[in-house]
């Protein structure tokens, strides 16, 4: 079993029984072998500032200009929206559903909204819902082209210039994009915006440290304690003495091992707690996009229990023996009222009198990951005693780690994306009139 501070029996439900299916323990000591050099990559990696966020979670120098922004933001605006895609929207979505449940932001924090499509409907339900004059606008694209944020921010740029003037665009509207010449930066010098830099080294699916810190300093949230989170789990992992005492290693040979021997094709994140929900949207572009290349990869998958119980778990136990679930129980057997007896007296429903709803979750949890076993289905189940900003920081950094180290032993670079390239290309052809009838 091996643990992290924060993160309890992160891989023992599977690590435990490998040798009992087609990956075999020889297979599995190799791949852990191998994390050993991934590892001392990662060392040298945060020694040198070469991956930012490694270096991050021990940052907080940059959290100034921030924190800036959002007490002007918080103090002038009721609705605060972001716009961005993928990774400079995600993260934030992720680090958002800490404090904002869906039933409006805490006290004296602004509605924060995240735009990340280009549906002009939904587009036009926000300026049929906001106020443009408490208003405010925080766009993030690290490569300052994405045409998606370019647009989103054209249109919502010329709403508020129509409502409040030229002049006002200044107040209202900021921008979070590399320090270089780009159409995001221009549109900032137009127009006088605020100009937080994305560190260029940064990728996107692995900013979260940084492109999520403006919406959670919006919401109150402890943005040192996402750091500290983040900074437990990587000091852990990267000062354990071998690759079998580093989680996230652990994780990444599980996950290559049982790709490599054909028995997964599917990575299915399941945490059980609503607020998590983002969080495994958010790990679905980091494994996708880090190490779909080259043929290599295995398709994420994003599900929620209990909810996913009723429709998807079917398949999961016996459909196609594919997949691999990572549960994630956020330690919330204590939590909510007991059920009173009084009002389900039903006898068939004797099971659920006197216990409250967190333990309800629990134990349905827990069935769950015992029944996908019975079935002979890999499973790991990660435990956090409290969902809050350090254990969220710290399940950042857990899955940034696996990846990284999954992409070392599969021999891909996890942090490019070549082959979206092609279909930006072709779009704007389409646009540009190529090839439209
Ligand atoms: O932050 P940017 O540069 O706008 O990119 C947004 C997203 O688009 C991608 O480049 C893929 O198209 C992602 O990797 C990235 O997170």
């Amino acid at each position: 079993m091996v643990s992290a501070p924060y993160l309890h029996d992160v891989t023992a439900c599977f690590a435990e029984r490998i040798g009992e299916g087609g990956l075999t323990k020889d297979a599995y000591a190799r791949l852990l072998h191998g994390c050993g050099p991934a590892l001392e990559q990662l060392r040298r990696a945060r020694a040198d500032g070469a991956l930012p966020f490694l270096t991050l979670p021990s940052r907080r120098d940059d959290l100034g200009p921030l924190a800036t922004l959002a007490a002007r933001y918080r103090g002038a605006f009721d609705d605060v929206v972001v716009l961005g895609t993928g990774g400079s929207s995600l993260g934030g979505q992720a680090i958002a559903a800490l404090a904002d449940r869906g039933f409006g932001p805490p006290v004296g924090s602004p509605r924060v909204h995240f735009l990340d499509n280009v549906d002009p409907d939904t587009f036009q339900a926000l300026f049929a819902a906001v106020d443009p004059a408490r208003t405010g606008v925080f766009a993030i694209s690290k490569s300052g082209g994405t045409a998606e944020t370019l647009c989103q921010l054209a249109v919502v740029i010329d709403r508020l210039r129509a409502a409040l003037g030229e002049d006002a665009l200044k107040r209202h509207v900021a921008v979070m994009t590399e320090p270089k010449d780009s159409p995001l930066s221009r549109i900032a010098e137009r127009f006088s915006l605020p100009h937080i830099d994305h560190d260029p080294g940064l990728g996107g699916r692995f900013s979260v440290l940084s492109t999520g810190m403006l919406p959670a300093l919006l919401l109150g949230l402890d943005t040192a304690a996402l750091r500290t989170g983040a900074a437990a789990v990587l000091e852990q992992a990267l000062e354990a003495k071998d690759a079998a005492g580093a989680a996230p290693a652990v994780g990444a040979a599980i996950q290559v091992g049982l790709a490599n021997e054909r028995m997964v094709s599917q990575s299915v994140l399941m945490p059980y707690c609503d607020r998590l929900f983002w969080f495994a949207r958010w790990y679905r572009q980091l494994w996708a996009e880090s190490l779909g290349k080259e043929g290599n990869g295995t398709t994420p998958v994003d599900a929620l229990g209990t909810v996913d119980q009723h429709s998807q778990l079917q398949l999961y136990l016996d459909g196609p023996a594919d997949k691999l679930f990572t549960l994630v129980d956020a330690g919330m057997a204590e939590a909510g009222r007991p059920v009173d007896p009084d009002i389900l007296d039903h006898p068939e429903t004797g099971y659920l009198q006197g216990r409250t709803m967190g333990e309800l979750f629990t134990a349905e949890s827990r069935a769950t990951a015992e029944t996908l076993i019975g079935y002979g289905r890999p499973v790991r189940q990660i435990r956090v005693e409290r969902l809050d900003e350090g254990t969220l920081g710290a399940l950042f950094m857990h899955f940034m780690l696996e990846t990284a180290i999954a992409a070392h032993l599969m021999g891909v670079n996890a942090y490019d994306q070549p082959a979206v390239e092609d279909g930006k290309r072709l779009t704007r052809r389409y646009l540009q009139g190529e090839g439209v009838s």
